[in-house]
């Protein structure tokens, strides 16, 4: 049902993908104004019905080069309105001068109809950076293994332990973990590093379609297999023979796909839909889930025999906010690699930021600090981002910067040693790390006592006998 306050522009001239698009934001609740041009689209916006655009999405081919200017003149009588840019072209000069020109996200075609509306939600929420999931930094290329992953945090180099003493093997791996923690860039690295590595990869999007679309890219299908196929197509799996399928988000398989999988597993065969026969292949499974899949099971929502034949190896990696000490690791890196993308410099950042993105708590993961700092680097006209350079974390955390939201000691964790050089006594060590959790864990003192493993009243007579006011 159309939700007559979200009216979204869409600039497309491909009437499948204007058609697809409608058809996507209307399941969210958005009416679409579709025109063909620059010249059509701010004629509308002149209109009375073009006055109630909230959103508006453009595709480069209907504009061509002058794309970019045409984002400027959007934002110039529609401030409010975020802009996104779909566009064929990865190219990183593109992506900066659409974003300085006003683009709040810019999607590269094909996109997963999911992915479109990730970031049409993303543009659309109040708090942005808290939802800011899909980030022109993630088409930022970099090499893909396990030295390229950031992190010293206790957590996460147990997690690239375990993946790095598993990917030689050939048994499954399921990866869980939050949105944006870097499951997918673990799995490659996995894939790299095993003996398949030569061999393709393929990674199936579950979330990206619907479920008879999935078990055709899974399995492939044969002419004439359910309307519409015209043609035989063959299947991920079938097209991995040899080497590794990933499926990205498998909590989202349905039951009958989950079953034709496990049963698919247990042969070894693969059938494609609507054939009578089946082919032997030879792949190694690996899968994604931002849930965690045995709870999934326990509660009757995914099948056990599926979950087992997943798991032989099960990694979790660890959401940001439980590894903050590795932000500022990952912040220098983000930078060093922004820094190479053209039309961008290199930036330093100041401790006051590095306390400030510390105390966040990136529901998006590290996917999300990317993305932030590009933002922040894309506006930046100095050498070196300061808080002022994240003005909507700034407007987040700002009433709590003095105290609770940011952590003591330079803001990056808690110093063991005096400026003498000696250690410092355990009570006050133990003082800061109590202070540290609450201010991280905006004052949620349940949560607080949960991470550092102690009951609410313990917790309550430490505040009280190292003499922490607990609005710390
Ligand atoms: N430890 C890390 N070091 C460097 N970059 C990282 C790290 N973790 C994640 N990234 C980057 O963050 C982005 C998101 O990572 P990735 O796509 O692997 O996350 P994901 O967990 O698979 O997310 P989703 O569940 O939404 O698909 C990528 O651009 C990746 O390169």
């Amino acid at each position: 049902m159309a939700d007559d306050s979200r009216l979204l522009m869409l600039i497309d001239r491909e009437p499948a993908q204007s058609r697809l698009i409608t058809a996507v934001a209307l399941r969210e609740g958005w009416r679409t104004l579709v025109v063909r041009d620059a010249e059509a689209a701010l004629t509308a916006l002149k209109s009375a019905e073009g006055k109630a655009v909230t959103a508006i999405i453009l595709d480069q081919a209907a504009i061509g080069d002058q794309a970019c200017s045409l984002i400027g003149a959007l934002k110039d009588k529609r401030p409010d309105a975020p802009v996104l840019m779909l566009t064929g072209s990865a190219s990183p000069l593109l992506a900066v001068e659409a974003m300085r020109a006003g683009a709040n996200d810019y999607l590269i075609k094909p996109v997963a109809p999911e992915r479109l509306m990730q970031s049409l939600r993303a543009a659309t929420q109040v708090e942005a950076p808290r939802k800011e999931l899909q980030p022109l930094a993630e088409k930022m290329q970099g090499t893909l293994d396990f030295d390229s992953m950031i992190g010293t945090s206790p957590p996460f180099r147990s997690a690239l332990a375990q993946a790095a003493k598993t990917a030689r093997g050939n048994g499954s791996v399921l990866i869980e973990g939050e949105s944006g923690t870097g499951k997918e860039m673990l799995l490659r690295a996995m894939h790299g590093a095993s003996a398949r590595a030569k061999a393709p990869l393929r990674i199936v999007n579950i979330g990206s379609a619907s479920a008879s679309a999935i078990e055709s890219l899974l399995f492939g299908h044969e002419p004439d297999a359910f309307p519409g196929a015209f043609d035989r197509q063959v299947g991920a799996i079938q097209h991995a023979d040899g080497g590794t399928v990933v499926l990205d988000d498998i909590d989202r398989l349905e039951p009958a796909t989950q079953e034709a999988l496990a049963t698919m597993i247990e042969s070894g065969i693969v059938r494609p839909v609507g054939a009578s026969h089946g082919f032997r292949v030879d792949v190694r499974f690996m899968a994604t889930s931002n849930l965690p899949l045995a709870d999934m099971v326990s509660e009757g929502h995914f099948r056990r025999d599926l979950f087992e034949a997943m798991s032989g190896t099960r990694i979790e990696l660890p959401p940001l906010r439980e590894r903050a000490g590795d932000i500022p690791a990952l912040t220098r890196h983000f930078l060093a690699r922004i820094g190479e993308q053209p039309g961008l410099r290199h930036l330093s950042i100041s401790d006051s930021a590095l306390s400030l993105l510390a105390a966040f708590d990136w529901p998006g993961n590290v996917r999300q600090l990317q993305a932030v700092l590009f933002r922040a680097a894309v506006f930046c006209d100095a050498q070196t981002l300061t808080p002022e350079s994240f003005p909507d974390l700034h407007a987040i955390l700002g009433d709590r910067e003095d105290g609770a939201g940011a952590p003591s000691q330079d803001g990056m964790g808690v110093m063991l040693y005096q400026p003498d050089g000696n250690l410092r006594p355990l009570e006050e060590i133990e003082a800061d790390v109590i202070r540290l959790a609450i201010g991280h864990y905006r004052g949620r003192m349940t949560e607080v006592a949960r991470r550092l493993g102690i009951g609410r009243s313990t917790l309550y007579r430490k505040l009280s006998d190292l003499g922490i006011d607990n609005a710390a």
